[in-house]
């Protein structure tokens, strides 16, 4: 008997455009969504735009989120309690995005997305990416009900958050690879779509990458339109497999190795060049994801990140530790050969 089941949730208005955080209230208006509104922000965020939320709504409370962590959802919790509000919108960049979304799961209230920086591709996805002592977690929840994403706001944000939101959905690339090899040699489940849409959508980015420049807010709609289909591949998938392979990883070990040091999407971007080297040997694309993330401004060595490069083989040899996930990475890579992939593709310096 045939007894799969495939639920996908996805965001229901998704609004991308010239001055939309206006039209905020409105969108939220149209999922018929009661009681008050709790902005959960961060310091920058609510500084930019705060004002400009809270003036769309009778009585916003806001709480004001520092870390990605399970106490900081904790504590966002107890403060809803004394708010008691009807729902919860994350203002800002992934740290609010991700905090707020399993806030809101827990709590059982709906969620809206209104991103404030491209940087990443969690504004849309129905998962939360949350570090706890050694190990980083891909929590499920519901994905916002709304995505407001303002490009004349995004353009105007530091164009490397940009370049870190288009070297996280050139990642997919490799992230997507890697779900098929765990499909090929673990069994893991496998979606064709989602892989087939992940793939695509860095593709397209790719393919216009000389339309994303700095300031331009026609940049800042293409990279938003990518981010939001890089989510939806992770909610078709039900996991962020078609986002997040080896080159998360290693990303996720960087932030415990070197924290603050780089961006998240600036991290997975230079891991992934060594991820598609290990995949496909020094003939390989290794060098067209190189190519391609230098044309967009991303960052392409460890110096680049301003990591040292003890600090990124430190983090390619311990990164298979981290997630119950099979990649390229499974079983790990020793010492002298992750320092022969990251010398071989340019990353550290011979
Ligand atoms: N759930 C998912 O599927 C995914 C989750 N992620 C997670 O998202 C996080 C990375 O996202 P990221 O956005 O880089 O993290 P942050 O939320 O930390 O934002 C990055 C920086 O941008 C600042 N900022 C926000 N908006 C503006 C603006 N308009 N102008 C200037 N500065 C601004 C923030 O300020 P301030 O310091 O004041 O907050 C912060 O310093 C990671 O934790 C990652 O794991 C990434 C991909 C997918
Ligand atoms: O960053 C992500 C996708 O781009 C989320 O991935 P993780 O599941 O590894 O946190
Ligand atoms: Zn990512």
């Amino acid at each position: 008997m045939f007894e799969k089941t495939t639920w996908i949730k996805l965001p229901r208005n998704v609004l991308v455009g010239h001055g939309v955080l206006d039209d905020l209230g409105e969108a939220v208006g149209d999922l018929y969504l009661t009681g008050r509104p709790l902005i959960v922000t961060s310091p920058t965020p609510n500084e930019i735009a705060g004002d400009r939320v809270r003036a769309q709504f009778d009585d916003p409370a806001t709480a004001v989120v520092e870390e990605a962590s399970f106490d900081a959802v904790e504590e966002l919790k107890a403060t809803a309690e004394a708010v008691d509000p009807g729902y919860l919108i994350a203002l800002g960049g992934g740290k609010p995005i991700d905090i707020a979304k399993m806030a809101a799961d827990h709590l059982d209230v709906g969620f809206v997305s209104a991103p404030t920086v491209a940087s990443h591709d969690g504004i849309v996805s129905g998962r939360s990416s949350i570090p706890e002592g050694d190990t980083r977690h891909s929590v499920a929840a519901d994905p916002p009900l709304a995505v407001v994403a303002d490009t004349t706001l995004l353009a105007e944000a530091p164009w490397r958050l940009t370049t870190a939101g288009c070297a996280d959905i050139i990642s997919n690339y490799t992230a997507v690879k890697d779900w098929r090899l765990a499909r090929r040699l673990r069994n893991v489940e496998y979606s064709e779509y989602a892989g087939a849409l992940s793939e695509m959508t860095a593709e397209l980015l790719v393919e216009n990458a000389d339309m994303i420049r700095p300031g331009l807010e026609e940049s800042s709609w293409v990279v938003v339109k990518a981010l939001v289909s890089s989510g939806v591949a992770m909610s078709i998938a039900g996991s962020s497999r078609p986002a997040s392979g080896a080159e998360h990883l290693i990303s996720h070990q960087l932030d415990r190795i070197a924290p603050g040091k780089a961006l998240h999407g600036h991290q997975v971007g230079v891991a992934s060049i060594m991820t598609e080297y290990l995949h496909s040997g020094e003939n390989g694309r290794w060098n067209a994801i190189r190519d391609a993330l230098a044309e967009l401004d991303a960052p392409t060595t460890a110096s680049e990140l301003g990591i040292d490069d003890a600090e990124l083989i430190a983090a390619l040899t311990s990164a298979h530790e981290i997630r119950d996930r099979y990649t390229i990475l499974q079983g790990g890579i020793n010492e002298e050969a992750a320092v022969e992939v990251a010398t071989a593709t340019g990353v550290i310096e011979r």
